[in-house]
């Protein structure tokens, strides 16, 4: 008999699966997590780029989180695409009702093809009354540029915006560098203390679809398991770098999936 760690997503569908609901809960999958689903919108995606979108009504999702929180319980969350602000209103009523804890909120803004995934404007809602509620954020650097109203060239200025999302009611965050130039890529993590630096070696890869959203389902995975915030950061990015070495080659024709079958080692 074995008991499971929860975790829920709250994201979009990627119909090309190596994105959004589905990279979650392969992702979920490789750590032994139970996974579980509260589905926002669904995109006709490819590994070249977005054609449509359709939003799933704010009381289809509030459902959808409040069904599975009074039922199953969870351990811990994720939170993806939320494509616009009546979607991010009721997702913070979700939260507030059913009390969820270790929230990470992975701040969705635009797809690596370029297509939008959160309505232009609506990311001051994202801030002002989401960002509040959760216990990490992990935005890019595009998007802590747009969260903090500065421009990130250097290694200063990422900590400058660390200090104005701290100063906006960011608990924990971790700012990945993926968009920094340069070989080496670090990902700099803020507890509310102290900040802590993981760097790596770039991967030259164009399968990069997805990281973003792996990354925070597998630190979400591993605050379910009962790991520190520290430890979590470290297992989700090791992850993320064994999935992109792995990646097959042979899936679309744009920036292809990782591979989430990665053993996880603790
Ligand atoms: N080419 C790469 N080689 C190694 N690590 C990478 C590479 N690209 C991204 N990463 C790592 O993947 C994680 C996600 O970073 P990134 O900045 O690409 O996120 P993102 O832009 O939010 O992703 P997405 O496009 O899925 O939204 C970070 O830990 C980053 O360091
Ligand atoms: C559904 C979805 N969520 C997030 C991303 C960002 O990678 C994407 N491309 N699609």
């Amino acid at each position: 008999m074995k008991n499971l760690c929860k975790a829920l997503t709250i994201a979009g569908s990627d119909s090309g699966g190596g994105a959004g609901i589905q990279a979650d809960l392969k992702t979920f999958q490789a750590f032994d997590v139970y996974g579980m689903s509260a589905i926002t919108a669904v995109t006709a995606q490819n590994t070249v780029g977005v054609r449509s979108v359709m939003d799933i009504s704010p009381k289809l999702i509030y459902d959808q989180i409040e069904m599975v929180s009074k039922d199953i319980g969870v351990d811990a969350c994720k939170i993806g695409m939320l494509s616009n602000a009546e979607i991010i209103n009721a997702v913070c009523k979700a939260l507030k009702a059913t009390s969820l804890k270790r929230v990470v909120l992975d701040p969705v803004m635009v797809a690596k093809s370029g297509d939008f995934l959160l309505k232009k404007g609506d990311e001051k809602h994202l801030v002002k009354n989401l960002l509040p509620l959760c216990y990490l954020i992990t935005p890019n650097i595009p998007e802590a540029e747009l969260i903090a109203g500065i421009s990130i060239q250097t290694n200063e200025d990422m900590m400058q915006a660390i200090f104005k999302m701290r100063d906006m009611g960011a608990k924990n965050i971790l700012l990945k560098g993926g968009h920094m130039p340069g070989n080496n890529l670090t990902d700099i993590l803020f507890d509310g203390e102290n900040f802590h630096r993981f760097s790596s070696q770039r991967v030259d890869s164009k399968n990069t679809h997805g990281t973003g959203c792996t990354l925070s389902a597998a630190i979400a995975a591993s605050l379910a398991k009962g790991e520190n915030l520290y430890h979590a950061v470290k297992l989700g990015r090791n992850f993320v770098l064994s999935a992109i070495k792995e990646a097959p080659v042979n899936i679309g024709k744009g920036h292809g999936p990782m591979y989430h079958n990665i053993k996880v080692s603790y």
